[in-house]
């Protein structure tokens, strides 16, 4: 599993003089064990049975909902206008300004129906779950992180604690006795798969890697980390891309964290407050930061396109990855060089041109910057 993250935020706009946001805080940077060294299913192991059965039964709702989402309504034909991605061509005869499409989706009760279509999970059901923390308090310190020799983190019972040593049981049967120091407390099993690793109650290394690994064994691979979006390579095919999630995501019908998120909200602000927007990209070679801008750039392509440029723009990929990428010992198809790409968009909303830069690759962890760059000027589609 490779990891990635993407953020957006606001770039310089040398048009508009209007004070710039706070930026988003750098994540921690405390250093992560990779999370190769976990084995795999570590956690699942060493729960009770009870534990076993609670997170079975989160797993079989995400998978009723996952389910639901691949059967998406298809959506109608006049609603979809551009959003056309798929079968290589987005292109649309539709022209309706994004900010018309924006706000007939929130006006016109479309994205109710849009709502109903879809897996959305319901408001009750987030509360039940999230706000049943009674057990919490008991719960808290029952369970715990170690370290193993191997590096490798254990989850495992507290038996008892008698000062600095306490005593813990890890589920292959080991009884081991440790520092109290050396433990990490564990989240309840409750927030298992939490959309946000803000929700957790303990952000330690073990709980966030656990959390991760949760979700994208139920191939969720995107999950918050507050503004951030971490996103974990799949290396296999994931159903969570296409036009009906494009609309979706357009429409606000869901909130689950993905790349089709962080571009909607990009382009929002950017209409919005009429202030370019930058969607940082980066993690190692091979996390996967070419495919996440190309999601990124369809999801961008389908809202603001309609007059055939982002086409265009869409198809200058295989040919910059013909002549720039190789096979890699870590990824068969790395991009032998940085990318700088600036999307334009009119005043309406509307794609009006791109521009890609290329730079020296230095290291193997790098950044990937898309700009979504606002424009004054109108022009013509
Ligand atoms: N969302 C995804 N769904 C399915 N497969 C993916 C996804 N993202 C990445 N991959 C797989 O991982 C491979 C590597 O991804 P990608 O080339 O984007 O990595 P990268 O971070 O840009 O690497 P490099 O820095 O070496 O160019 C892709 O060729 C693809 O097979």
């Amino acid at each position: 599993m490779a990891s990635g993250e993407m953020r957006s935020r606001r770039a310089p706009s040398s048009k508009k003089s209007k004070p710039e946001r706070s930026r988003v805080k750098s994540r921690s940077t405390l250093p992560l064990q990779s999370t190769k060294s976990l084995s795999q299913g570590f956690r699942f192991a060493g729960g009770s049975p009870s534990s076993k059965s609670s997170s079975m039964e989160e797993a079989s709702d995400k998978n009723e909902s996952k389910e639901s989402k691949t059967n998406v309504a298809p959506v109608e034909e006049e609603d979809t206008g551009s959003l056309e991605v798929n079968g290589d061509s987005p292109y649309s005869s539709r022209t309706t300004s994004m900010e018309e499409r924006y706000l007939e989706g929130e006006e016109d009760g479309s994205s109710e129906d849009a709502t109903s279509q879809l897996p959305a999970v319901s408001p009750s059901r987030i509360e039940s779950r999230w706000s049943d923390t009674s057990s919490y308090g008991a719960k808290k310190k029952v369970q715990a992180w170690c370290r193993r020799t191997n590096g490798d983190w254990a989850l495992g019972k507290i038996l008892s604690t008698s000062g600095a040593e306490s005593v813990l049981s890890l589920p292959e049967g080991e009884v081991l006795r440790l520092s109290t120091d050396s433990l990490l407390p564990a989240n309840p099993e409750i927030l298992d798969g939490a959309d946000d690793l803000m929700q957790l109650s303990y952000l330690n290394e073990p709980s966030v890697l656990y959390n991760l690994q949760y979700r994208y064994s139920q191939d969720s691979i995107y999950t918050k980390a507050g503004p951030v979006l971490v996103a974990i390579n799949p290396f296999k095919e994931v159903h969570l891309y296409g036009n009906d999630y494009i609309e979706a995501y357009r429409r606000k019908a869901v909130d689950n964290p993905h790349v089709y998120a962080i571009a909607d909200t990009a382009i929002r602000e950017m209409i919005r407050d009429e202030v370019n927007q930058s969607i940082i990209i980066s993690g190692e070679s091979g996390a996967g930061k070419t495919e996440t801008a190309k999601i990124a750039m369809q999801y961008l392509a389908a809202v603001g396109g309609g007059c055939g440029i982002e086409y265009e723009i869409l198809q200058t990929n295989p040919i910059l990855e013909a002549f720039g990428n190789a096979k890699t010992s870590r990824n068969d198809n790395s991009s032998r060089f940085g990318k700088l790409i600036e999307i334009h968009f009119s005043s309406i909303g509307k794609i009006s041109g791109a521009k890609i830069q290329t730079c020296k690759k230095i290291t193997l962890n790098h950044f990937l910057c898309l700009h979504i760059i606002y424009s004054s000027i109108i022009f013509p589609n």
